[in-house]
């Protein structure tokens, strides 16, 4: 598409230019000009001068900008793609320039705690739903922005900037904000799918994070494919089940959110939750790899809350319990692996 042709349309905004936030940002430059807000100035600068992110280079038709009310008068469609961590405070920085009319997608792959100002989780210790939020939840509740969506399936970023062929999956409850996300994302490597489930769409992307980090675990260990095949199937029960208590359903988690980015996190080591895991079972410590990793694996934070959930509402999570021990209390995964395989799991597939 020439650029004269896109001149007129507005442009579309995209919030954190980590990883997956450059990766979107080139795909939907493709088609229309991009407004990326980074907070760093010197991101921005980078962006706007030498079209590189990091030193990668990016999409000429990316705009770097610091200024969350120019991007939000500039686009009427912003991907917010941020860390849980930051997800609040940033929607919250963009709230007083958000209106109605505002269609708000996002790729994060984690949960905000919510709890009464003042009390933190080791405080409480055990959790129910309404202390927890997705993030579409929390874009509801920061905000006057209705029409909201999410981004999620197999899509490790790296792959995705390489232009390897990959799908993604973009849910909201109202279809014009699936339709949209299409228009924006789709082109001949790049397939996106419908779903209307969007917090079981955000759920599938959150849980699977915890069975990567004990896939990465495993192959640390040096053990072997009947392994993997094993943690993959009872994490997704285990997936089904916490997703369920949390309000998902079923067909989306065993869909391309669910089952698709569960098997290419579990197998890859590009993925951080899966490297954290792999890095554990080689003897490091979880502050020092942390101290080391220059981004985001959500799936620690996603061990606490699900841990403190269950304990909350007496279901059992065998897998996250014993990953939560083994992050948090010192566990050996040597043991964590035993304890498992003495479980008395006996059937197969209870979940349909
Ligand atoms: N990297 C990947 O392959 C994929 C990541 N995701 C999800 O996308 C989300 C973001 O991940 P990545 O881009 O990989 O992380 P990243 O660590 O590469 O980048 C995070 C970005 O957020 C920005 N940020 C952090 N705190 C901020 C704040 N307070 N205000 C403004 N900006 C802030 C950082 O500056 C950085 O640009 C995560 O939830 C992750 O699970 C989803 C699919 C694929
Ligand atoms: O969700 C992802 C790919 O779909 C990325 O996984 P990590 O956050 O573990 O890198």
């Amino acid at each position: 598409m020439s650029s004269k042709s896109i001149s007129n349309k507005k442009s579309i905004g995209v919030v954190g230019m980590g990883s997956f936030g450059t990766a979107v940002a080139n795909i939907l430059a493709a088609k229309n000009k991009v407004i990326a807000y980074a907070r760093r100035a010197e991101v921005v600068e980078e962006i706007n001068t030498m079209h590189t992110v990091d030193g990668s280079k990016i999409h000429e038709d990316i705009l770097g900008t610091q200024d969350p009310e120019y991007l939000c008068k500039s686009c009427d469609t912003i991907f917010f793609m941020v860390p849980s961590a930051a997800f609040q405070e940033v929607i919250r920085a963009f709230s007083p320039f958000l209106y109605p009319y505002h269609m708000v997608i996002h790729g994060t792959k984690g949960l905000c705690l919510n709890l009464p100002e003042g009390k933190s989780l080791e405080e409480v210790a055990k959790i129910s739903r309404k202390n927890i939020l997705t993030m579409s939840e929390v874009i509801l509740k920061e905000t006057v922005v209705i029409r909201v969506g999410c981004l999620a399936g197999p899509n490790l970023a790296k792959e995705l900037s390489a232009g390897q062929p990959a799908a993604t999956v973009v849910a909201s409850r109202f279809n014009e904000v699936i339709l949209e996300g299409q228009r924006l994302l789709r082109n001949d490597k790049f397939q996106v799918y419908g779903n209307s489930d969007i917090v079981g769409v955000e759920l599938s992307g959150v849980l699977k994070n915890i069975i990567a980090i004990a896939s990465g675990a495993l192959a640390g260990l040096g053990l072997g494919e009947n392994a993997k095949g094993l943690l993959i199937s009872r994490g997704m029960v285990e997936l089904v089940y916490l997703g369920n208590a949390l309000g998902g359903s079923l067909k989306s988690f065993i869909g391309l959110a669910g089952i698709g980015d569960l098997v290419t996190t579990c197998n890859s080591t590009l993925s951080r939750n899966y490297t954290v895991g792999f890095r554990l079972a080689k003897g490091e410590k979880l502050p020092d790899i942390l101290n080391t990793m220059e981004e985001v694996a959500e799936g620690i934070n996603t061990v606490r809350l699900m841990k403190a959930f269950v304990e909350g509402t007496g279901m059992r999570a065998p897998i996250t319990e014993n990953l939560y021990k083994v992050l948090f209390e010192d566990l050996k995964i040597e043991e964590a692996l035993q304890y498992l395989m003495k479980y008395p799991f006996s059937v197969d597939v209870d979940f349909i």
